[in-house]
């Protein structure tokens, strides 16, 4: 279905996910072209009364101090994107270039940017054609915004560098001649329109939101079914306790695993304490063979879950505030008749959210190696078998390696999450002297997503076996689907056999599959 932008309409975030994965054409509509044009035809009359500005009769950068006349504009165009498309490293996948491309569409089509209508539609057209720009993902500072990342876009549009069709690597005139579109011809400012902005961290940006936001939603369930599976109480998600405590994320998760667990017989009401106090002063008191509190990894998940919720919610809505702007410099306003020189292309906002992102989501994954521990370890699992191995143990060694792959995947991790937000580097002779880095640091949220998800795989599997082990019987009906699910992907391991594959199909589910349980 084909995705119109519109004018004044505020783009959601999930949508430039939800159309890259699905390749969705994207248009504009008559008012967006109307607005684009008339901003073009502002920077046209400062041009004709020979106004000085910035990338339009100036050089770029480091050079930005010498006059270039407007009549060797296609040249200068062309020359700033081969100079800036610098960078190198494994080519980004179609799906983020094109969440990519959408991003700088978006920004481009709010109409401040004063590029032609006609470059901007060929822009849509080459999105929209199935050839994907070859992306090499690492080199940008993320202020001038992408510029190596969008370099490379710009550069296929202009019929240069290198895309994929239908699997094939192709240069970019010939792959855009199999598409039948002719190439731009770049005028005054137009070069830099395409790539100084922070589109780059924000099409990688939309991605990564959209797949937290699951693989939280999803925790939220594997969490239920991990209380039931440890025999883990409920009294400490009442409400009645959270009311007393204003946080709001914290509040919805208790309410979720409350509401949830209310029909769950495997997870424990509340301890009969009555018979406790039978003993000595010094004896250990049990209860039956249950511990009266349970360890925090399973009493503060709202506590520890509440703050990723808060922080996704505030995540998501600093990428949607950059996605829905004109991140550019100079921008034209053609209702003020004005030109602003400025620093929309800084990405400090979008660095400090991927960093944020990073940290959140390693957060979830210290939990959920927490409880993997706890599953394995029989003085810790309220009755379970060591390693969850219930048949041959000793002959067989259960579960016990996927907590060697967590523990590193958790190490690696940790490391993943120091943040890039705080490191940056002055370069161009001290004119570009305070960057974000926000690029890299969407690349390393992205990293730590992929690691959590595998290490929140398990942790369903260990549960999922756990309750076999105890009796599915007593599941409630929200934990169960999610155990049915689970199960079709992965059998009660009564044998040992290498569970990567099961891991990484879960994971891959955890990340891009909405609804899970
Ligand atoms: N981001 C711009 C600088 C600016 O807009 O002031 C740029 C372009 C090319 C090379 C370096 C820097």
């Amino acid at each position: 279905m084909t995705y119109t932008l519109s004018l004044g309409q505020r783009v959601r975030l999930t949508e430039i996910e939800s159309t890259a994965v699905c390749a969705d054409p994207v248009a504009i509509d008559d008012a967006v072209r109307g607005r684009v044009r008339a901003s073009r035809e502002t920077l046209e009359k400062f041009v004709a009364e020979e106004r000085v500005i910035y990338g339009v009769n100036t050089s770029m950068g480091g050079f930005v101090n010498w006059l270039v006349p407007v009549s060797k504009a296609r040249q200068l165009q062309e020359n700033l994107l081969n100079a800036v498309a610098t960078n190198v490293g494994p080519r980004l996948d179609d799906t983020t270039v094109r969440a990519i491309m959408t991003s700088r569409i978006v920004s481009l089509s709010r109409g401040n940017s004063a590029i032609s209508l006609t470059n901007l539609e060929k822009l849509i057209a080459v999105r929209n054609s199935g050839v994907v720009p070859c992306v090499p993902e690492k080199g940008s500072l993320g202020t001038s915004g992408d510029l190596g990342p969008l370099a490379a876009i710009a550069l296929v549009c202009i019929g240069q560098w290198k895309a994929r069709l239908d699997g094939e690597v192709l240069p970019g005139a010939e792959a855009l001649r199999r598409v039948g579109i002719e190439p731009m011809e770049l005028s005054y400012k137009e070069g830099l329109a395409l790539i100084n902005g922070t589109s780059g961290m924000v099409g990688l940006g939309s991605i990564n939101v959209a797949q937290a936001k699951r693989l939280l939603q999803a925790y939220l369930l594997v969490s239920a079914l991990s209380v039931e599976a440890l025999a883990g109480k409920t009294k400490p998600f009442d409400p009645r306790v959270h009311k007393l405590k204003p946080h709001k994320g914290q509040q919805a998760v208790a309410e979720f695993l409350w509401d949830t667990l209310a029909d769950s017989t495997l997870a424990v009401d509340e301890l009969d304490t009555e018979h406790l106090l039978s003993g000595e002063m010094g004896d250990e008191t049990k209860a039956g063979s249950q511990s009266i509190e349970d360890a925090y990894s399973v009493r503060c998940t709202p506590q520890i879950l509440g703050p990723v919720v808060d922080s996704l919610a505030w995540i998501e809505q600093v990428v949607e505030d950059e996605l829905n702007s004109s991140n550019d410099n100079p921008l034209v306003d053609p209702d003020e008749a004005e030109v602003f020189h400025n620093g929309h292309f800084h990405g400090q906002y979008v660095s400090m959210a991927m960093d944020h992102l990073a940290i959140a989501m390693t957060t979830l994954m210290n939990l959920s190696n927490r409880r993997i521990d706890r599953f394995l370890d029989k003085s810790n699992s309220e009755g379970l078998p060591a390693f969850l191995c219930q048949e041959d143990p000793g002959l067989r060694l259960g579960l016990m390696g996927g907590q060697f792959m967590t523990a590193s995947l958790t190490a690696e991790t940790r490391a993943k999450a120091m943040p890039m937000s705080i490191q940056s580097l002055s370069s161009t002779a001290d004119f570009q002297d305070i960057v974000s880095f926000g690029f890299v640091a969407a690349r390393r949220a992205r990293e730590v997503l992929e690691n959590v998800a595998h290490v929140v795989a398990f942790e369903l599997l260990c549960a999922c076996q756990a309750a076999d082990i105890r009796g599915t019987d007593g599941l409630s009906p929200a934990t169960r689907r999610l155990y049915e699910q689970t199960r079709e992907v992965v059998p009660y391991l009564d044998h040992d056999e290498t569970i990567t594959d099961y891991v990484e199909a879960l994971a891959q589910r955890l990340l891009t599959q909405p609804g899970l349980g």
